[in-house]
């Protein structure tokens, strides 16, 4: 008897694949289902604006679409730069297509998440997307209602039409209907709006729900922008086989040394003829004579050279100091906020940014721990934040280090991009451990606690100062009206000198000064100028 009739072996396609594991695409549950559903919509749609240097405006709609059945409707609306109609059915329609699988930071990476919504949604409602989209100066508005053909992944159009598109709209506009449960999604949904509010202050959203009353507007808190980033080359560090392999056929005659300067992130002539030199083979070599032991050899040598520049940082599109600040203080309204921008570096050839932001006081609540905001490439990461390498790196610091006595009002924000960032699953919740990675967090979060320790030391100084002002001025005022007693003096002017010698004797320059906060030049040269690093 053959192994056939006992065993039956089948494919599968990429969408009965996800169909079957949508738990580990974040689709786990109908409350996972729906925050997992906003996120994707919205993470697409601030891709396709602020990526082309577009204010983004987002607006989201629930409604009830079957309340007996909890049929949700979700409506997501932007003015990005749209979808070319031809591109829609694709877009929406078969797992694996997308227009960034580039070398290049953006939300989205797999080209997977609007395809996760459509087959959640046909496999709990079976109803179709609808989706209307208007690319930049089209005269007309494309709109299609998709379904998917799971077993061959491929969209089925339901329906097609296009619009006259009167008033010169562009973005995209998506319906979907999914079984789910608002009243449970609804707190996490907020959560995430007001976390992606955080790092994209210069975004401006609208959720309205089901109920009356049930809406939040998050505003724009400022234009400013970064500089979207530009689209890379790898770099020869982060190659394989496979990877060269395919350059190599696309052109198999081009020599060595134009295959290693016109393939890769900055390779130049002299760089290129090193490293040939280094593998022992000829630059004027055509590419794909390369035979196998020689093309292996070629890129284990490519990781291991060291004679490469550093990766490119161009590729990726930092928040900013200052827009952070902006962003963190609008949604946590501390007292105080530090922000750092690290240099950029790179692990395995990827570019990556650590950025840190260390807010205090104010309206964050005291509690035990430091509260943790983590972000990738500008998406907020909600859930699985214990096997998240950050919250690894918090709680190792000594914070007492840093005059934090806890329970504390205190909250960190990370946030990592890169070209690739290593998340630990599809659901793209958590970063993986890459010690690279970790040293940048944790020196970012070190630098923004630097600043807070000088902080709270200057704010020491000044309750103290303050304390000593209040009780100078109380024996000063007896002893003023003595004196005025004895000598018969203006007792106006014998207050005004009092009140110059106690401010002269504290080194307050200015009464205002002090109640502003800010201490003459003289105590801040005291204070902690000279800031070690705790050796922790
Ligand atoms: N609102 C939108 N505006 C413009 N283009 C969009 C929009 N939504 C999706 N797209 C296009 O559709 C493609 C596929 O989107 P999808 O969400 O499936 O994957 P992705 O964003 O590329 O990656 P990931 O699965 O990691 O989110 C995107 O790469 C983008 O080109």
């Amino acid at each position: 008897m053959g192994t056939n009739d006992i065993v039956k072996f089948e494919a599968l396609s990429p969408a009965e694949f996800f169909r079957r594991n949508r738990e580990i695409a974040g689709f786990s549950n109908p409350t996972r289902a729906i925050y997992q559903t906003i996120r994707e919509l919205v993470e697409n749609s601030l891709d396709a604006t602020e990526t082309f240097k577009i204010l983004p405006s987002i607006k989201i709609y629930i409604d009830y679409a079957n309340q007996s059945r909890s049929w949700i409707s979700i409506y997501v609306e932007d003015n990005g730069i749209g979808i070319p109609g031809d591109e829609i059915p694709n877009v929406f329609g078969r797992v694996f297509y997308s227009s960034k699988y580039r070398i290049k930071q953006h939300r989205g990476i797999f080209g997977l998440g609007a395809k996760m919504v459509v087959l959640y949604a046909q496999s709990t409602t079976n109803t179709p997307i609808l989706v209307r989209s208007a690319p930049l100066r089209s005269n007309v508005i494309y709109e299609y209602q998709l379904m998917i053909d799971i077993t061959k992944n491929e969209p089925v159009i339901m329906s097609q039409r296009t619009m006259e598109n009167k008033y010169g709209w562009h973005g995209t506009a998506i319906r979907v209907v999914l079984e789910g449960d608002w009243s449970k999604a609804k707190r996490r949904v907020e959560e995430y709006l007001r976390r992606t509010a955080m790092v994209a202050p210069y975004a401006e959203f609208v959720l309205r729900g089901p109920d009356e009353d049930d809406a939040i507007k998050i505003p724009r808190v400022t234009t400013k922008m970064p500089d979207p980033p530009k689209e890379g080359l790898p770099h020869p560090k982060s190659v394989d086989v496979e990877l060269i392999k395919q350059l190599i056929q696309k052109n198999p005659d081009l020599p060595l040394l134009e295959f290693l300067t016109e393939n890769f992130d900055g390779v130049g002539e002299t760089i290129a003829k090193t490293f040939i030199d280094f593998v022992g083979l000829q630059p004027d070599m055509p590419v794909g004579k390369l035979i196998n032991d020689e093309l292996i050899n070629f890129v284990t040598k490519m990781r291991e050279f060291n004679g490469w520049r550093r990766p490119r940082a161009d590729w990726l599109s930092p928040i900013g100091e200052d827009i952070l600040a902006e962003g963190v203080k609008f949604v946590l309204r501390p007292e105080v906020v530090f922000t750092v921008t690290r240099k950029p570096s790179s692990y395995m050839g990827n570019p990556f940014i650590v950025e840190a932001a260390l807010a205090w006081g104010g309206a964050i609540e005291p509690s035990d721990n430091p509260i943790i905001y983590r972000f990738a490439n500008k998406v907020p990461l909600i859930y699985d934040e214990g096997n998240d390498v950050i919250r690894k790196i918090v709680d190792e610091i000594d914070w007492t280090q840093y005059k934090v006595k806890f329970p504390a009002p205190l909250a960190i924000v990370v946030h990592i991009c890169s070209t690739k960032i290593p998340y630990a699953s599809a659901g793209k919740e958590a970063i993986a451990e890459v010690p690279e990675i970790e040293s940048e967090v944790r020196n970012a979060i070190r630098e923004v606690a630097r600043k807070l320790r000088l902080y709270i030391t200057r704010k020491e100084k000044e309750q103290e100062l303050l304390m000593k002002y209040a009780i100078f001025s109380m024996y000063a005022e007896e002893v003023v009206n003595a004196l005025s007693y004895v000598t018969k003096a203006d007792i106006e002017e014998l207050r005004s000198s009092m009140t110059t010698l106690i401010k002269e004797k504290l080194k307050i320059r200015r009464f205002e000064d002090l109640l502003n906060n800010s201490l003459s030049s003289e105590d801040e040269n005291n204070s902690e100028a000279q800031d070690h690093e705790p050796s922790s």
